[in-house]
């Protein structure tokens, strides 16, 4: 069936994140957690945590290994690092974020079976990803759920469909609707003019972005911009059409005031917390 492509804007921000009731308290805004950061690769899940937190979430945790805490907490001490009590952390959390720096291995694996089981709502990037793709397709609709948001680029989403990334490249609205169908909740394709398809058949395009994104970490701040949209309670296909809209109309204010060229995934923190509040 073919869908509207929504095109998302400013509106969108009015709409869904009205101001803040006087009388709230950070239990308002939900808990994220972010599962990721095996050795090498502790600044995916750091900037996805930071984001996170500058994205409104009451709390953001970081369950990650023991070389990173201290990073993480002289970066943003907002965060509460952990290297123990997984379970613990799971049942505290009211959105999980898992695969940034992830890695491959069974560290990661492992954390991975214990929360693709979860009902809560939850966001899935990079090496979470690669596992999903590994899993046969009884396995992968047995952890469908409504609740979730899938952000591939466009290599991920070739080893999620089994195909050459020339293919989801030659046709990303068709590349994102079979990603929707085959592993449900919302999918959010990245690459120029990102696309997000929906649980119910909506479908959008951003027409915000440019190519000072491509740079190492950009999509680690785009998943934590997105769960921390959904900890404040919005739903899948509206926090990752908004986040996807902040983070690439962030960069595009950068791009204004300073070039693409040298544009670092941090920086976009920078103009992020204005644009959430509609200060542009
Ligand atoms: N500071 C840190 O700690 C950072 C850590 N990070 C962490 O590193 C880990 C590996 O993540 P990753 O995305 O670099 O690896 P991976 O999926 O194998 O991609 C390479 C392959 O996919 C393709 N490909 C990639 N992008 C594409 C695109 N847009 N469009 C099309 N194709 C694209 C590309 O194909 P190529 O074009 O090169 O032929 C190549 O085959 C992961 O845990 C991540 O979180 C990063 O977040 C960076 C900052
Ligand atoms: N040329 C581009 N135009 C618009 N957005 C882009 C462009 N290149 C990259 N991006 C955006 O930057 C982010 C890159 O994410 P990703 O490839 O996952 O990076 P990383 O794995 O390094 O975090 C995505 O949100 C993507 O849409």
């Amino acid at each position: 069936m073919s869908r509207t492509i929504q095109t998302v804007d400013a509106q969108w921000l009015k709409r869904l994140l009205p101001r803040r009731p006087a009388q709230a308290h950070k239990g308002y805004f939900g808990h994220v957690l972010v599962v990721g950061g095996d050795h090498g690769y502790g600044g995916a899940a750091i900037m996805a945590a930071q984001a996170a937190a500058r994205s409104g979430a009451g709390l953001v945790s970081l369950y990650t290994r023991q070389e990173h805490i201290s990073a993480m907490l002289s970066r943003q001490p907002e965060v509460m690092a952990n290297h123990q009590h997984f379970t613990t952390m799971l049942d505290r959390a009211t959105v999980i974020l898992a695969g940034p720096g992830l890695g491959p291995d069974s560290w990661g694996k492992a954390l991975l079976a214990q929360l693709l089981v979860s009902n809560k709502p939850q966001l899935l990037d990079a090496d979470a990803l690669n596992y999903l793709a590994t899993l046969s397709t009884a396995e992968q609709q047995q952890l469908q759920h409504d609740n979730r948001v899938l952000t591939p680029h466009p290599g991920e989403a070739a080893r999620l469909l089994n195909c050459p990334t020339a293919a989801i490249e030659h046709d990303r609205i068709a590349a994102v609707q079979q990603l929707q169908q085959q592993f449900g909740g919302t999918v959010l394709l990245k690459g120029q003019h990102s696309l997000i398809a929906g649980p119910k058949q909506q479908l959008a395009r951003l027409s915000c972005g440019n190519p000072g994104m491509a740079s190492g970490g950009m999509g680690d701040v785009l998943s934590g911009i997105i769960a921390a949209l959904l900890a404040q309670g919005l739903n899948s296909f509206d926090a990752a059409a908004l986040g996807g809209w902040l983070h690439g109309s962030a960069a595009d204010q950068l791009a204004a005031e300073r070039g693409e060229r040298g544009l670092l995934a941090t920086d976009i923190l920078l103009p992020l917390q204005k644009l959430l509040n509609g200060k542009t």
